[in-house]
């Protein structure tokens, strides 16, 4: 399996591994994610998510147990080695309609810095960001846990264009994983675009089946982040025994 850091203008901490999974497993995830019971889903402003396993609290995840086809994904990726000797416990499932995308933020400090992607159903472009100062905190903070939107200051959008300084090429069935600085220090994003024309930002464009000068036209993307969540609330159950 092909898991070379690319080591081209982005530090050796983004991993990318085409075909990750088959083509037979990318429709029978696409249809358990589909087949998840309605309220499963939560409707934001630019996309829709199902968040797996519990919600991530400075507290501690109250966490749920993943469903087999979750937890047998969870661990393939855990199989590699990304979070250590821990396992991934941890699904964000995203849905992107053509036109849709997420603003630059990081993932935060309630996982493991590992992140890890898998793509189905459509590609996407993953862009990534210099914070604004090296001292000062991202101006984005995503905070999946309670399902917040990213925020983001006045006037920061007009500098996001100068800040970026890498794309990968997200194509279906590939898993991405990100660690290190690329984790705790950079931001990433997704344009809100209907096509993406490949340009030389792309890092990992030798591994992919496109070309620089491609115009891929987005379909809907599924992307599963996968993580590890280290703070796990033990929950005890008291019985309390009556005479
Ligand atoms: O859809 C993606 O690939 C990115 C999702 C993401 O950044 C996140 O869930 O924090
Ligand atoms: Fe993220």
């Amino acid at each position: 399996m092909d898991i070379c850091p690319l080591l081209l203008q982005v530090p050796p901490t983004v991993y990318y591994i085409p075909d990750f999974i088959t083509e037979a497993e990318e429709s029978y995830l696409l249809h358990r994610i589909e087949s998840s019971p309605k309220p499963k889903w939560t409707q934001l402003s630019n996309r829709r998510l199902q968040n797996w396993g519990g919600l991530p609290h400075p507290k501690g995840m109250l966490s749920e147990k993943l469903p087999p086809w979750l937890d047998q994904i969870c661990a393939r990726v855990s199989d590699l080695g990304a979070f250590g000797d821990k396992r991934a416990n941890h699904v964000l499932v995203n849905e992107y309609q053509p036109g849709q995308g997420i603003m630059p933020h990081e993932d935060g400090p309630l996982y493991y810095p590992t992140v890890s992607n898998l793509t189905v159903g459509s590609h996407s472009v993953l862009k990534f960001y210099h914070p604004v100062s090296e001292k000062t905190s991202p101006s984005t903070t995503e905070t999946m846990g309670d399902h917040a939107e990213p925020t983001q200051p006045v006037g920061a959008e007009s500098s996001f264009d100068s800040r970026h300084f890498a794309s990968m090429l997200l194509e279906r069935r590939s898993l991405f994983l990100m660690r290190d600085e690329m984790y705790t220090k950079y931001l990433h994003g997704i344009d809100e675009l209907r096509s993406d024309t490949l340009d030389k930002n792309i890092v990992n464009i030798d591994r992919c089946r496109s070309n620089i000068g491609n115009t891929l036209e987005r379909g809907v993307r599924v992307s599963l982040t996968i993580r590890h969540v280290p703070n796990v609330l033990k929950t005890k159950i008291f019985v309390g025994l009556r005479r």
